[in-house]
């Protein structure tokens, strides 16, 4: 049989062959027209471009047009087919991508394709059917692992998991048409997965109460990943007909949830911030970054070990400087510590031979092995005068044209651009800790920062498989700056009345992966110390007679510094917030002796103690840090709201499923976030943090616009930069 008698459907709607309204109308004309067409014997469907397809249009799903179109049935049209239809998936098979190759009679994939059901990771579940297919395919545990976590597998994985039939090198269309030719005339019974039972397991129920528990713990609070999995066990129970009835009624419930919405912004919000722009014009259409063929990290405490790790990680030599010999070799150590851990956890023994190859990572203590580096991160103490001698140092040391970063969490770029002779290649690169394993990189470019340089460091954020987010100088930046009215509030609520154990709980029962006081215990309190010594607040620095709960005429709490005196640093110490098993130790226990500290601390300075309900505790943490991100954007110190919120879900454990702060505030609604400030700020006038912000106000006034809208409403003229 020649290969005219292969009727060629390819899906396309660049750049990942969304299923769009017009991609599904296609799909089934296709289909139709290949049945009715007596010459054609088989099938083969493929995507444009070397995609396959990467599952529905994800902005339909919020769009009128949407409603009553289903993919569901298109698939069904393609397993009834009485004509053989194979998938040839190249390059990805995601979401509903997947689901038309599962309808498919074989499946041929090319060696390097991705495949996944990615829907959870946007608050959804696979809704055209996938959860019923997947299973009578490869079985409920691969399946039910693949639904409920979103992860994508390479092509080999899928193989041995039976999920595709085969893996090609060469050609995929070509060898799927091939496939097709093959396969005219052998029954399409034994192929169609609808008919097939579901592969049983010798204690069905018992593994799936085991596996209930553990996407519960894993979730927290996201409603996807639980009815994933109930759809999954209906697939077990029930008649495939049944299951995907029971499979359209759970992704209805999704989504309408919210949390799906709020997911699918956060989706594009990554998107979004990629295509960076600063108000001086600068951006990610005009800059292209340079190359970074080797990098330099200067200090080997807990953040530096992290950079140099993830570096090594990325294939990007390193050279990783010390001050003396002692600190080298405890750097080496925990870095080389840190490696073997990575190495196990990509169970590929290879990449450890790599990693200690002396000629990718090399330790000194000899600025002058700077020379030819093109990247340096200098990563030691937050003290302005150590960074700045640190920079002149390394201006003159470096080639021209080396990029000159600093991983400083608040201090000023501009101020430590000016000890060098090339302030346009200064730019900050706020890592967060653990630096190998924390997905964000807040990049803050000064008043001189060049173009290249920005561009530079989001290659290098890309390249770290890192999300960089670029946003311009100030105080604590974007995401500090937002976290400190935060925890302001948290330690104000406990002078009043509350415990760390009570705030935590309920800022966890929110989402947050850990509670300010836990946080703060693992971070260790000396860290804000030693910042609000250098900043005069505290310590021996403070003038005589500065009264203990006020600094410069607003309210302040001493009981941070108070904690440290104590010598409660937190898990290092073994006692901080909470109490630990021993010095280093990391299961939190409330702690009596805070408690008894906490009541006298109240009588002595007078504090009547109130409860303190929930909804206060969480509008206390949580409203001061969106307005501050309300003034953040009304300085031009970021560019959208999203900027806010891809920092915060990705460097600060805000929960995804909440799409942000920002994000959360426009769903409350602002005038309510407005109203709720204005009525704590009249109850604590003395803290700055709780007045509401004036584009917030503005943004009431103007009726409460959706979020999309809300930098409209900024005049050029209030943009600082
Ligand atoms: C695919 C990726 C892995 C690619 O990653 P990469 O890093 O290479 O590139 P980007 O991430 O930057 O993406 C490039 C570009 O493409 C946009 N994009 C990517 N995926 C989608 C998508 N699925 N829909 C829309 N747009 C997409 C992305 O935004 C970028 O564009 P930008 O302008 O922002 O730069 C990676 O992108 C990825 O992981 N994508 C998501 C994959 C995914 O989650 N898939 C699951 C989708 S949900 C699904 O499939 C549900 C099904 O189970 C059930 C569906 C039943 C209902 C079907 C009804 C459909 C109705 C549609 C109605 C449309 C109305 C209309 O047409 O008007």
């Amino acid at each position: 049989m020649g290969a005219a008698a292969v009727a060629v459907i390819r899906l396309r709607n660049p750049p990942v062959n969304a299923l769009s309204l017009t991609a599904l109308q296609a799909l089934e004309d296709g289909l139709k027209r290949a049945d009715a067409d007596p010459s054609v014997k088989a099938v083969m469907i493929c995507g444009e471009n070397g995609k396959f397809s990467a599952g529905a249009d994800i902005r339909g799903f919020s769009s009128p047009k949407r409603h009553g179109i289903a993919l569901g049935p298109i698939i069904s049209l393609i397993e009834k087919s009485e004509k053989p239809v194979v998938a040839a998936i190249e390059g990805i098979a995601l979401g509903g991508g997947l689901e038309v190759a599962l309808g498919c009679h074989y499946r041929i994939a090319h060696v390097k394709a991705r495949m996944g059901l990615p829907e959870v990771t946007i608050g959804l579940l696979p809704g055209a059917q996938g959860t019923q297919r997947l299973p009578r395919l490869i079985g409920v545990p691969a399946a039910l692992d693949i639904i409920t976590t979103g992860r994508h597998i390479p092509a080999t994985e899928a193989l041995k998991l039976g999920l595709v039939d085969e893996v090609v090198e060469e050609n995929t269309v070509e060898a799927a048409i091939r496939l097709a030719n093959k396969v005219i005339g052998q029954p399409l019974g034994p192929r169609r997965l609808s008919l097939k039972p579901v592969p049983k397991l010798p204690n069905m129920e018992a593994f799936l109460r085991e596996a209930l528990v553990k996407v519960k713990k894993q979730a927290h609070g996201c409603l996807a990943p639980e009815l994933c999995f109930q759809a999954v066990k209906a697939a077990t129970e029930q008649t495939f007909a049944d299951g995907v009835r029971k499979e359209q009624e759970l992704f209805n419930i999704l989504l309408t949830s919210g949390q799906a919405q709020a997911l699918q912004y956060a989706f594009f919000a990554e998107r979004a911030v990629q295509k960076w722009t600063t108000p001086s014009g600068a951006s990610w259409k005009s800059a292209s970054p340079q190359p970074i063929h080797k990098a330099a990290v200067i200090g080997l405490g807990t953040m530096g070990r992290g950079i140099v790790t993830s570096l090594v990680k990325a294939n990007i030599p390193v050279v990783a400087l010390e001050q003396n010999l002692e600190y080298l070799n405890m750097g080496r150590k925990a870095v080389m510590l840190l490696l073997e851990r990575e190495a196990m956890k990509m169970e590929q023994g290879a990449q450890t031979l790599r990693f200690h190859n002396p000629a990718r990572l090399q330790f000194t203590v000899d600025f002058d092995v700077l020379q030819d580096v093109d990247l340096v991160i200098e990563a030691v103490f937050e003290n302005m005068a150590l960074k700045k001698e640190i920079f002149q140092k390394i201006s003159r040391i470096c080639k021209p044209g080396a990029f000159l970063c600093t991983n400083t969490s608040a201090l000023n770029i501009d101020e430590i651009a000016s000890a060098t002779r090339c302030p346009q290649q200064v730019i900050g690169t706020h890592f967060f800790s653990p630096a190998h394993v924390m997905r964000l990189l807040e990049i803050i470019y000064g008043l001189h920062t060049s173009a290249t340089a920005i561009a530079t460091a989001m290659q290098l954020a890309k390249a770290l498989k890192k999300v960089g987010v670029v946003v311009g100088n100030c105080f604590g930046f974007v995401g500090n700056r937002m976290m400190f009215p935060y925890v302001q509030q948290a330690v104000f609520l406990l002078e009043e009345g509350s415990r760390p154990e009570a705030i935590d709980q309920v800022l966890e029962d929110f989402g947050f992966k850990i509670g300010p006081f836990r946080m703060s215990d693992l971070a260790g309190l000396d860290v804000g110390w030693r910042s609000r010594k250098g900043q005069g607040l505290t310590g021996a620095s403070l003038p005589p007679g500065t009264p203990a709960r006020q600094r410069h005429g607003h309210r302040y709490s001493p009981l941070p510094d108070l904690l440290c005196e104590n010598g409660r640093f937190g898990q290092k110490t073994g006692k901080g917030w909470y109490q630990y098993e021993k010095a280093g130790g990391r299961t939190a226990k409330p702690d009596p002796w805070l408690h008894n500290f906490l009541a006298q601390y109240r009588d002595t300075h007078h504090i009547k103690t109130r409860f303190i309900d929930q909804e206060e505790i969480l509008e206390r943490c949580l409203f001061p840090l969106m307005n501050e991100g309300f003034d953040i954007l009304a300085e031009g110190i970021a560019s959208g709201p999203e900027h806010l919120d891809v920092i915060y879900i990705n460097g600060y454990g805000w929960p995804k499923h909440r799409g942000g702060p920002m994000f959360h505030a426009s769903t409350i609604g602002l005038p309510r976030v407005l109203a709720k400030l204005q009525k704590y700020s009249e109850a604590h006038p003395d803290v700055p943090g709780l007045r509401p912000s004036a584009f917030l106000k503005k943004l009431v006034a103007m009726g409460n616009p959706p979020l999309k809208d809300w930098m409209s409403y900024l005049s050029r003229q209030s943009n600082k930069l």
